[in-house]
């Protein structure tokens, strides 16, 4: 389905260049959820930008089912059935949530079936169903709108950044079965970036980014115990001091 070829991308600050991602290769196939997580700042949402075409790679090559979408634009990826739910959602003002899961499915969405896309991320669809998506939505209720319309979307490859954050623990339970269910229905590929031991668990695959390289890739047997490992002694992968955000941290 996906394959990531040696893709680099660089940055030049004052002092020179700065390897945000460096040479990775990886290669994910039809229906499978593969979580990437390691310590802030390794490189993870920008793999993910890439592979949406928000960021743009200095080297290397994205094969999306055998076709090279490097140079494609983000309209082009998202129609060959790339999405991309983000860490920060944005605001639509004007638009109802109703509207926007319409946009998001490429059809008229009956209100009953719009209800089990709110309901899957823990909202009230009575409550959100006309509301505007402006600033008047808390974070973790924006986060839960944008993730429902990537629900709505449907794409053939979905990716969510940090889908808990901010998000209570009741409708975090809700959204780890979501995930599970969506993918097996619909044989949709997931990448999910997380931090959440309760996320990594769903994992067909986990792949460990450090310092723009993937340190480590495998399954959850044999990754789990080295991010556990890795934590009690308070270090990153690559041996840099970590702190750990959120108390349920693998
Ligand atoms: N366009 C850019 N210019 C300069 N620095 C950048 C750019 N994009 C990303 N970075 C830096 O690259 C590093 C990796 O960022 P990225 O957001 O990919 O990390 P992450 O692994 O997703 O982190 P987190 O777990 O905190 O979300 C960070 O230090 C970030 O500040």
């Amino acid at each position: 389905m996906l394959e990531l070829k040696n893709l680099s991308f660089n940055v030049e600050n004052g002092e020179g260049i700065i390897e945000i991602v460096d040479d990775i290769n990886l290669y994910m196939e039809d229906g499978e959820i593969l979580v990437i997580t390691g310590p802030n700042g390794g490189g993870k949402s920008t793999i993910a930008k890439l592979i949406m075409g928000i960021e743009k790679p200095t080297s290397g090559q994205i094969l999306f089912d055998g076709v090279d979408i490097t140079d494609m634009s983000i309209t082009e990826r998202a129609k060959l059935g790339i999405g991309y739910a983000f860490q920060q959602p944005p605001k639509f003002k004007g638009l109802t949530v109703k509207k926007l899961l319409n946009l998001a499915a490429g059809r008229k969405v009956d209100e009953e079936v719009c209800c089990r896309y709110l309901s899957s991320v823990g909202l009230c669809s009575k409550e959100y169903i006309n509301r505007e998506i402006d600033s008047s939505l808390s974070g973790g209720e924006l986060k839960r709108i944008e993730i429902a319309s990537l629900m709505a979307r449907n794409p053939k490859l979905a990716i969510y950044d940090e889908p808990e954050a901010g998000i209570d623990l009741w409708s975090f339970s809700m959204l780890v079965n979501t995930f599970e269910n969506f993918s097996k229905i619909n044989n949709q590929g997931i990448i999910i970036i997380s931090h959440q031991e309760r996320i990594i668990n769903l994992a067909d695959r986990i792949v460990l980014i450090s310092n723009g390289k993937i340190q480590n890739q495998g399954s959850k047997k044999n990754i789990l115990p080295i991010l556990k490992g890795d934590i009690n002694r308070g270090c990153g992968c690559n041996g840099r001091e970590v702190t750990a955000t959120h108390e349920s941290k693998y």
